[in-house]
C-alpha cells in the first residue's frame, strides 16, 4: 500500500507547516479583506465558513492535491458504486443507497439495492402510520403510547440523536431509548409505562449484542408479566439483518424490518434502525430526512473539490491532526436540540477513524482519528470554554447554527432569545479567533498584574456551519456532512473506515471475566490487578 507520507503533498505540508505556525489569523485576515468570503462554501442549505482556520492558499492547495494523490474522488466513486471499500470485511459500503430517490437505480452484485432499501421503507411507512393512527393494538387492545428502542451503538446513538434532534416534528407516541446493560436504563425507561400501550423496537444489526438482548430479555419478561406470553408478537417488532436470530428471541420474523450487511452500524440510522424515528415524526419528514442525506451526498459526489465541503473539512482536520498535533475536536451546536449530536459523532468519527494500521495492515506512521466531545452552546461556555480560549491545547471548534428557531422567546428587555443564543455563537468564533492583546487590555485600563490573566491569545480556528432552520432535511445534510468528512480523512490516511475490530476482545474478554465477577468461577483471570478488584468487588458486593 502507498505510505502517504511518501507522497509530495505530505512532504511539502510538512515543511509548510513552520510557515503557517508563523502568522496568526489576524495577519491572515488583515492581509486579505476577501478571506472570509472566499473560504465559504455552500452545500446543500448549509453555508460553511471555514475562514477562521489556520491556513493559507497554499495549506488549501497542498491539501488538495493531498486528496488528489491519495484518490479520495476514486475512492469516493467506488464506494458509491458499491466496491467492496470495506477491505477486512470484504464488504460494500453503501449507506449512500440508503438515501437515494425509488427512481434511482443501483444495482450491486446483480440485485437492485435501490428497489430493496425503497421496499423496506414502504414496509417501514405502512408500520409506523399503523402505530401512529391507534391502528396497531396491544394484546389487550390498546393503542401504543409509547415506543422503546432498544439499541446500542449505531443502532441506539443515531435515533436517539434524530429524535431528539428533531423534537419540534415529533407528533407520533413518545419514544424512549435503553442502551446501557446498566440495569438502570431498562429500569428508567420503563417506569410509569403501561405494558398494554408500550411497544418495543428491538434494533440490532447482529442481533447478537449482549447489551440488547439482556435489555430486550428482561423487558420481554416485563411484558409476559404483565400481559402473558401470547402478548408478545403485539407488542416486539425488531430490526435487524438476521431473521434467524430475530424468531431464535421469539419475533415473528413478519414483524422485522431488515437492512443490509453493506449498511455499517454507525451509518444506519437513515436505514431499518430509524424504525423508532419514523414512529415518532411519520413517514412523510422520514423521507424528508432522507432528501437531506442524499442533497449533501450529490454535493459530495459531484461538487470539485476545492468547493467540495466534506473534502475541505475532512482536510482540515487531517492538518491538525496530522500536521500541526491536535488531539481532539470540539461540536458545538448552539440548536439544544443537537445535544446528543456530539455523542453521535463520537461513534461516527472514532469507530471509523480510530486505527494505527493502514488497510492493508501495515502501521501508519502519523496520527489518525479525531476525539470528537462538545456540548451545546451556551452550556459549553460555562463549562469548557476557558480551556478553549486560553488553555495550552489546540482544539478546533464546529459551531453549528440556524437562522430560524423552531419556537422563539423574548428575554426581559423584549430581545429573541434565538438572537441571543446566536450572538453567543458568533462571539465565541470571534474571541477565539482573533482574542484581545496585552496592549488592547492594558489601554481598557487595566491593573498590570492582571493583564496576562485576561489576555486572550486568539488563534484559535474554527468552521462555523449555518442553516436556515433545524428540520429533517437539515439534519440528514449535517450528519452526511460529516459521514463524508470522516470517509475523505480515511482515504488519506489510507485506513478501513468501515471496521471495528478494536471493540471485539473487549466484548469477549467480559465474557469470560463473568463467572468471576458473578461468583460463580474462580478469581483467577490472568493478571494481579483485574483479580484483585474483583475480589475486592465480590466482598463489597456480599457487604450490600
Ligand atoms: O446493531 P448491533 O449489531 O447490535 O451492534 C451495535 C454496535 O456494536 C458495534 O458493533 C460495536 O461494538 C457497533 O459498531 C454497532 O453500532
Amino acid at each position: 500500500m502507498n505510505d502517504v507520507t511518501r507522497t509530495a503533498p505530505w512532504q511539502q505540508l510538512s515543511e509548510h507547516r513552520a510557515e503557517v505556525e508563523s502568522t496568526t489569523l489576524r495577519e491572515l485576515f488583515a492581509a486579505d479583506p476577501e478571506r472570509a468570503e472566499s473560504l465559504t462554501v455552500s452545500a446543500g442549505d448549509l453555508v460553511i465558513d471555514y475562514s477562521k482556520h489556520r491556513v493559507t492558499d497554499r495549506t488549501l492547495a497542498l491539501l488538495l492535491e493531498l486528496a488528489r494523490v491519495a484518490g479520495v474522488e476514486r475512492q469516493r466513486d467506488r464506494m458509491v458504486s458499491g466496491a467492496h471499500v470495506n477491505t477486512s470485511e470484504d464488504r460494500a459500503v453503501l449507506h449512500t443507497a440508503l438515501r437515494l430517490p425509488a427512481t434511482a437505480t443501483l444495482v450491486v452484485d446483480g440485485q437492485d439495492v435501490v428497489a430493496d432499501v425503497h421496499a423496506v421503507l414502504t414496509a417501514m411507512g405502512e408500520f409506523t402510520d399503523r402505530v401512529r393512527s391507534g391502528a396497531w393494538r396491544g394484546a389487550s387492545g390498546q393503542p401504543i403510547a409509547t415506543v422503546v428502542n432498544i439499541g446500542i451503538g449505531g443502532s441506539d446513538l443515531g435515533p436517539v440523536m434524530v429524535t431528539r434532534a428533531l423534537r419540534g416534528y415529533h407528533d407520533g407516541p413518545a419514544v424512549r431509548f435503553v442502551s446501557n446493560v446498566d440495569p438502570a436504563d431498562l429500569t428508567a425507561a420503563l417506569a410509569g409505562l403501561d405494558p398494554a400501550s408500550t411497544l418495543f423496537v428491538v434494533a440490532s444489526k447482529t442481533f447478537s449484542t449482549l447489551e440488547t438482548l439482556s435489555n430486550a430479555t428482561a423487558a420481554r419478561r416485563w411484558l409476559v408479566a404483565a400481559l402473558g406470553e401470547e402478548a408478545v408478537p403485539a407488542h416486539f417488532v425488531a430490526v435487524s439483518t438476521h431473521a434467524g436470530r430475530v424468531a431464535e428471541f421469539g419475533i415473528d420474523p413478519a414483524n422485522m424490518f431488515g437492512f443490509w450487511d453493506w449498511v455499517g452500524g454507525r451509518y444506519s440510522v437513515d436505514s431499518a434502525i430509524g424504525l423508532a424515528v419514523m414512529c415518532a415524526i411519520g413517514r412523510e419528514r422520514f423521507a424528508e430526512l432522507l432528501a437531506g442525506f442524499h442533497l449533501l451526498d450529490e454535493h459530495f459526489r459531484t461538487a470539485p473539490l476545492e468547493a467540495n465541503a466534506p473534502v475541505l473539512l475532512g482536510l482540515l482536520g487531517v492538518w491538525y491532526t496530522s500536521f500541526l498535533g491536535a488531539q481532539s475536536r470540539v461540536v458545538l451546536p448552539y440548536a439544544n436540540d443537537l445535544v446528543r449530536f456530539p455523542a453521535y459523532l463520537q461513534q461516527l468519527a472514532m469507530e471509523s477513524n480510530g486505527k494505527s494500521v493502514r488497510a492493508d495492515g501495515s502501521p501508519v506512521g502519523y496520527r489518525t482519528g479525531e476525539i470528537f466531545w462538545g456540548e451545546p452552546g451556551t452550556n459549553g461556555q460555562h463549562a469548557f470554554y476557558q480551556l478553549l480560549h486560553q488553555g495550552t491545547h489546540l482544539v478546533p471548534a464546529d459551531f453549528i447554527g440556524f437562522a430560524r428557531a423552531g419556537e422563539d422567546l423574548v428575554t426581559a428587555d423584549g430581545v429573541s432569545m434565538h438572537a441571543v443564543l446566536m450572538a453567543n455563537m458568533f462571539a465565541q468564533a470571534q474571541v477565539l479567533a482573533f482574542g484581545r492583546s496585552a496592549e488592547q487590555i492594558r489601554a481598557e485600563g487595566t491593573a498590570e498584574e492582571l493583564v496576562a490573566h485576561k489576555t486572550m491569545p486568539g488563534n484559535r480556528p474554527s468552521t462555523t456551519i449555518l442553516a436556515p432552520e433545524l428540520t429533517p432535511s437539515t439534519v440528514g445534510q449535517l450528519i452526511a456532512l460529516y459521514e463524508h468528512q470522516v470517509f475523505v480523512q480515511g482515504v488519506v490516511w489510507g485506513i478501513d473506515s468501515f471496521d471495528q475490530w478494536g471493540v471485539e476482545l473487549g466484548k469477549v474478554q467480559a465474557t469470560q471475566l463473568q463467572p468471576a465477577v458473578s461468583g460463580t468461577g474462580p478469581v483467577s483471570t490472568g493478571d494481579g490487578s483485574t483479580d484483585a478488584l474483583i475480589a475486592t468487588y465480590r466482598s463489597m458486593s456480599k457487604g450490600a
